[in-house]
Formats: structure tokens, sequence, C-alpha cells
């Protein structure tokens, strides 16, 4: 049997007065998963993440996590999730391990908890530096430290890497990786670059406009477009407006680069001519698997239009 996944919304809808902005959105988060959810900026990927969190008023649908309803049963789920959302508020004239001690002291945890968090995140070495020192990996670091006091189940993370350099960005993803495969936690991440979690992802829920336009593993993500026909030609934007529908959506890649979902040996064919007989160049035209980049960009632009 599938285990029961750790959190589900059922058609959960979302209005900020007359404006609707989640619409009947049906999640499904597995047990020690990462869950990537991605979508551009706007997409309603915050109001969600605030709705599991309890911090928004009941919606329509219904929202189960760990199994029960979090309605019904708010304080025993809340107390099984650590969460993420905004800059962590940090005091930045205390060091890291006083900053994580106020919060152990003030939530009345075990004083072992304060050393373990901090070993967790990788800032032991760094821990009686004072906080306006670190860098703002190093405070999102800080702030993970101050989520998993409690030792909770599962982590809800609103764009952890945003901001972060290239290096605070993998230590971030590192720091995630460590926390699922030797510390069973479940993670549920938003971010609005692909990049940023397809390396870490087991499973991604993508989101346009307040609709989930794709949920599953990153590997039927990757299979979902396929393969790609790409034309190098000149101007991309006027061969994808010289081109027939039937031969399928094109996206442009670059200037002078355009995409289409491949069909067959005749579609190229046919794309050749189309393109030549308008009088625009064919410089080369290859198949290739599309990359996750291109996949998501696809589905996202689609639901746009
Ligand atoms: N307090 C609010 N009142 C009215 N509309 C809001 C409020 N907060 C957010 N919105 C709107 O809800 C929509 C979804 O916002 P949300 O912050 O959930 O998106 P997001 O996917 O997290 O994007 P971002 O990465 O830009 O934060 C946006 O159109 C936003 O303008």
């Amino acid at each position: 049997m599938t285990p029961a996944p750790l959190i589900e919304t059922r058609n959960l809808s979302f209005r900020y007065g007359s404006r609707t902005i989640l619409h009947e959105l049906n999640l499904s988060v597995p047990a020690a998963s990462i869950y990537g959810f991605l979508g551009p900026n706007g997409a309603g990927k915050s109001t969600t993440l605030r709705i599991l969190l309890g911090l928004l008023a009941t919606p329509a649908g219904t929202v189960r996590l760990f199994g029960h309803d979090l309605n019904q049963h708010r304080l025993p789920i809340l107390s099984q999730v650590g969460a993420l959302i905004e800059m962590p508020s940090l005091y930045d004239h205390l060091s890291g391990h006083d900053n994580v001690e106020a919060t152990r002291r003030l939530r009345g945890l075990a004083a072992a908890r304060t050393a373990a968090v901090l070993e967790v995140v990788g800032l032991s070495a760094d821990a009686h530096r004072p906080v306006r020192e670190y860098s703002l990996g190093m405070r999102q670091r800080l702030g993970l430290a101050l989520a998993l006091l409690p030792d909770p189940q599962l982590l809800i993370l609103d764009e952890p890497t945003n901001g972060l350099d290239p290096q605070g960005i993998r230590e971030m993803r590192e720091l995630l990786l460590r926390l699922q495969q030797e510390h069973d936690k479940t993670i549920l991440l938003s971010s609005h670059l692909i990049s940023e979690i397809e390396r870490v992802a087991t499973h991604v829920g993508v989101i346009q406009q307040g609709r989930l336009v794709f949920q599953g593993s990153v590997s039927a993500l990757q299979q979902r477009q396929g393969t790609q026909v790409l034309i190098d030609t000149d101007d991309a934007e006027t061969c994808r407006n010289l081109l027939p529908l039937d031969l399928g959506t094109a996206s442009v890649l670059s200037a002078g680069t355009l995409a289409l979902p491949y069909q067959s040996r005749e579609q190229m064919a046919y794309l050749a001519q189309q393109l030549i007989g308008a009088g625009q160049p064919v410089y080369a035209l290859r198949c290739q698997q599309a990359s996750l980049e291109q996949t998501f960009l696809h589905l996202t632009e689609n639901a746009l239009a």
C-alpha cells in the first residue's frame, strides 16, 4: 500500500477580496520527499505555504498534514512543522549560538538542542561570531536551525535560496539533502527557478496563476516534454510566427534558436520546407531531449496562453 502523503490538499482555493489567487489545488507531498513547489513570481506559492502553516484564514477545500485535518488538529500538527517563510528575524548583535539559545529557552526545549541544530546546519565553527558578520547564506542556515529546534518531521521553506550566491545555494542544497537523507525530514520548498531545485527535489509541483499545472516526480517532469526539435536560424521570433500551428507550440530559446516538440521525421522535413519557403535561413535542424528548464518554461508559458 502506498503510504498516505504527508501533505494533502483537496480543492484548495483562496481569494484576496474578489480576486481568486488559488484554484482548487490538489497538492500531494509524499513522506520523506523533497518537494519543489515551483512557479513564476506571483503564481501563489507563498499564499499556499502560508495556508499550510495555518497563517491564512480557513480557505475553501481541505488541508491535511500527517493525515489529519489542519483546521481540527492545528496545534499538534503545527508542533511537527518547522518553517522558514521570510528572512528569519535574528538579533544581529548576538552570536548565532545565543540566537538559537534564546529561542530554545523560550520554547522550553532541552539544552542539548542548541548545539545539535547548529551542528546540523554547519554553523558550529561560527556559532560564537555575532550574526551581523554572517553572510546571507549563513543567516538562512541559522533560520533553519531555529526551525529545526523542536525536531519537526516536516520543513516548509519559502524560497530558501533567494538572493544567495552560488556557494550559498550549494551549501543550502547540501544541507537540505542531509536533512532528508540523514535526519528523515520531509521538505516542501518553493522556488521560481527550477535550476535551484532540480538537483535536490524528488518531486515537483508547478503552479501557474494559482493552478497546479504539473505534479509528479522529477523524472516524470523530465519525460513530459520528451524530445524537441531545435532550429538554428537568424530570427527565431519571426520564424515562430511563420509556422503553422499543427506543427506544435514553438518556443524561442534564444534570438536564433527555436524549439518545438518532436513529432516525426516528416514534421522536420515540413518545418524546413516552411521556413526556407518563407525566405528564412535554416542553419541546423536537430533533435534533443528537453532540459528541465525548458519543460518548466513551456509548462508555465502554455498555462498563460
Ligand atoms: N495581502 C495580499 N493582498 C492582496 N493580494 C495579495 C496579497 N498577498 C499576495 N497577493 C497576491 O496574490 C498573488 C500570489 O502571491 P504569492 O505571494 O502567493 O505568489 P508567489 O508565487 O509566492 O510569488 P513571489 O515569489 O513573487 O512571492 C499575487 O498576485 C499577489 O499580488
